[in-house]
């Protein structure tokens, strides 16, 4: 049986996406490497890593495209292996979007309503129109961008209540770019959960509630993105008149630099509080405070090593 909510909607515990010690060998390389994260119902979650993190190897086991060597992937509650009950649920944008050559866009996309878990068509008309796609071309002449649009606008327009998304926006224009934006967040707004895997670091940082960082196989991090940025370097800018505030022993204070014009640059890690009273020493005219980038973050994770 199902429980609903005064408004209809089913109230469920059960996790969209669920990996336990999920681990994929190919012979002596851990391609995955035990990674245990839930993402629950209604959630748009990033999946970032740098080239050969293993992304694309955790949604090939999350789609059951691939046999974990150990642990187990889940959606809804169901074993990833149970193609045919898990995929009732999910529509799916691989990294390379493969058609039917000789069927035009709108064949495909009637070929999908009929397969797939159920289409909104009004809403699959507006993509169409949004994306700027031509349905009429028959597969073989689209772009890699015409193509991506045909396989988003497919699962956009799916009542499926789960979206895996494979780098989905790497042949999109950035007014393509724009509109897969508002697509998402639409999405979300229908309570449907998206999980997003991308090298567009602006784009996470717009649309996802959550992101996961991968590193060689492992989660490095899972963590909303502003609690991300309040784990990372924050740069801080003080403006005095009389002497310069002494920061030299606050914890989390780094890198203090002074132009002698009366302001003070320095990176702050940490809680503030330490910082606040020292600065309450001097005559403090201005304080302005940058929040880390997620493309910083996502730097000081990596530095200018690998993924692996
Ligand atoms: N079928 C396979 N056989 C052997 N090794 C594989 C196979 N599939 C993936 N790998 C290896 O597993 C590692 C993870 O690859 P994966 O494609 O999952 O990374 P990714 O994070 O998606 O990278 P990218 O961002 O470049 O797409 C890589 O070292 C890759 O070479």
């Amino acid at each position: 049986m199902t429980v609903v909510d005064a408004k209809g909607s089913p109230v469920t515990d059960v996790p969209a996406l669920r990996a336990s010690g999920l681990t994929k060998r190919y012979g002596r390389l851990t391609a995955v490497d035990a990674l245990t994260l839930d993402v629950p119902p209604g959630e748009v979650f990033g999946f970032l890593g740098p080239n050969g993190a293993g992304k694309s190897t955790t949604i090939r086991l999350l789609l059951g495209l691939a046999r974990p060597t150990a642990g187990r992937a889940e959606v809804f509650g169901v074993d990833a292996a149970d193609v045919t009950r898990a995929h009732r649920r999910v529509a799916y944008v691989p990294a390379d979007v493969a058609l039917w050559p000789h069927l035009t866009g709108a064949e495909i996309l009637h070929l999908q309503e009929r397969t797939g878990p159920g289409t909104d068509r009004a809403y699959r008309d507006e993509l169409v129109e949004r994306f700027a796609l031509d349905p009429s071309k028959p597969a073989r002449t689209y772009s890699t961008g015409n193509r991506q649009k045909v396989a988003l606008v497919a699962a956009f327009a799916t009542r499926a209540p789960l979206l895996v998304l494979d780098e989905p926006t790497s042949g999109l224009d950035p007014l393509m770019e724009r509109e897969f934006r508002a697509a998402v967040r639409a999405a979300r707004d229908r309570g449907r959960t998206v999980f997003l895997s991308s090298h567009q670091l602006a784009e996470v940082e717009a649309v996802c509630d959550r992101v996961g960082i991968l590193r060689a196989g492992r989660l490095a991090e899972v963590a909303a993105i502003s609690r991300l940025r309040s784990l990372h370097r924050a740069e801080v800018t003080v403006t005095h008149t009389g002497p310069a505030p002494d920061l030299s022993t606050v914890p989390g204070v780094d890198g203090v630099s002074s132009a002698g014009d009366g302001q003070l640059r320095f990176t702050l890690t940490g809680p503030p509080a330490p910082a606040l009273r020292a600065l309450a020493a001097a005559d403090v005219t201005a304080l302005a405070v940058r929040e880390p980038s997620l493309e910083e973050i996502f730097l000081d994770y990596y530095g200018s090593e690998n993924g692996r």
